[in-house]
């Protein structure tokens, strides 16, 4: 059982931002897809990045980390050959390359831990179906036969952004044209957005249509050298800190980045924290925070932080357009309202959004859920108590930020954590 103490203190201090989770993962399945060697840099050692980077050899390529850079060779199996791709308990590494793997004709056997097997994919491998591939079983683990055919692939836009990427990876490589046709209106846009980027600097060509996209077939991937850009989702957890009490400034992230999370800027100042921005940093500092109306639609990973910054603001704030948190590591707004609650404070959760009343919070036994984002979010929650905070698997963020912890001391903060 692995935990953290974390007392409450204010955070001060300049930190590099981590290397973006879901830009990294981009940037290897693009290398990996591409011919020749590119390198990508920096990586993090989480173990999403690590998933991704495994799976991505046993369907060929090779993958050579020296110190925080990665050096791809692109390849691939031949068509037919079994390969097992242990997905650990990544929604991205999933979604991402069964339509790859489908698209070079693997016998691909999926394999996945913690919630992953329970998060939806049917979507996905019904229009997989439809284009030729066959599933072994309607859950993980299963293996995949046949090769993807190009066409008409329809997707809702509202359960996961991540199977229009990986289909967006996969269509590419196929002999003919296929389109992408949304069926209701796309959430999580800034991760596709991301996704058109990764693939523009890989030489792919994509047109956007008027609900969906055309992409031609028979495309090769170009080899590159990519800097990562820092993670606006996981910087968030140090600018709320900030605002719950504190001073921070975090280099190396981007203000034209497509990651939809860069909206915490935002965000945080309409609750009114003093946010500001140069070329270089942003800087954060605690101020007197009202609540607020947030839409989660475009930003889900950073409600379980932002519900711990509305407990610390005056009045009800409310988290609507939310029901897909419920399908991420943890059902978010259930967790989240229960961080919330056993830290003295007060939330309401609905099936699509959470009300949380602000006020502050007193510390005490959280339970982490198995979540990386809500053992952060505890974290951030503890240096604004009035007591500690233990909270639960902690080793929880492994999966994409591995130094939190050591980051949260960096700024002063201070913790005992045990991994387990
Ligand atoms: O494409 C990506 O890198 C991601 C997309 C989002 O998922 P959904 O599109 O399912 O919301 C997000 O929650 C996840 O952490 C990363
Ligand atoms: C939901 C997340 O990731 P994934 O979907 O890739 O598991 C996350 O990082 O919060």
């Amino acid at each position: 059982m692995s935990r953290a103490v974390i007392r409450p203190a204010a955070l001060s201090g300049t930190l590099a931002a981590p290397p973006s989770k879901s830009a990294a993962h981009r940037a290897l399945i693009c290398a990996a897809l591409a011919d020749g060697k590119s390198r990508v840099y920096p990586l993090a050692g989480s173990a999403d990045m690590a998933a991704t980077a495994q799976c991505l050899c046993a369907m060929g390529a090779q993958i050579a980390r020296e110190g925080d850079a990665a050096f791809v060779e692109g390849d691939r199996c031949a068509a037919g050959s079994p390969v097992t791709l242990d997905c650990a308990e990544s929604g991205s590494t999933l979604r991402f390359l069964l339509p790859v793997a489908a698209a070079y004709g693997l016998r691909a056997t999926f394999v996945g831990h913690g919630r992953l097997p329970e998060r939806p994919l049917g979507a996905l491998a019904d229009q997989m179906k439809a284009h030729g591939v066959s599933f072994s079983a309607g859950a993980m683990p299963f293996t995949i036969g046949g090769r993807l055919s190009p066409g008409r692939y329809e997707l809702p836009g509202d359960v996961s952004s991540q199977f229009v990427t990986g289909l967006l990876f996969a269509l590419p490589l196929l002999d003919g044209e296929s389109e992408i046709v949304l069926t209701s209106p796309l959430q999580s846009v800034g991760y596709v957005e991301m996704t058109l980027r990764a693939l523009q600097e890989s030489g792919v060509a994509v047109t956007p249509t008027e609900n969906g996209w055309r992409v031609p077939g028979n495309q090769r991937f170009r080899a590159f050298d990519r800097t990562v850009e820092g993670d606006w989702s996981n910087a968030a957890f140090w600018l709320c800190a900030a605002a719950i009490g504190g001073t921070v400034r975090i280099t190396g992230l981007s203000n034209d980045s497509a990651q939809g999370d860069r909206a915490v800027y935002e965000i945080l100042e309409r609750f009114g924290a003093d946010i500001k921005r140069d070329a270089h940093a942003v800087c954060c500092e605690a101020a007197p925070l009202r609540a607020q109306r947030i839409d989660a639609g475009q930003i889900p990973d950073l409600v379980p932080v932002l519900a711990v910054t509305a407990a610390f603001a005056v009045g009800d704030t409310e988290i609507y357009n939310a029901a897909r948190l419920r399908i991420k590591e943890s059902d978010r707004l259930a967790s989240t309202a229960a961080l919330l609650r056993a830290l003295g404070g007060s939330a309401e959760e609905y099936p699509d959004r959470l009300v949380v009343h602000g006020g502050g919070l007193r510390g005490g036994d959280a339970q982490g859920a198995n979540d990386h984002r809500i053992v952060m979010a505890a974290a951030v929650a503890a240096l604004g108590c009035r007591e500690k905070v233990c909270v639960s698997d902690a080793h929880a963020v492994n999966k994409s930020y591995p130094n939190f912890f050591d980051d949260l001391k960096k700024l002063g903060g201070r913790c005992n954590v045990d991994m387990g």
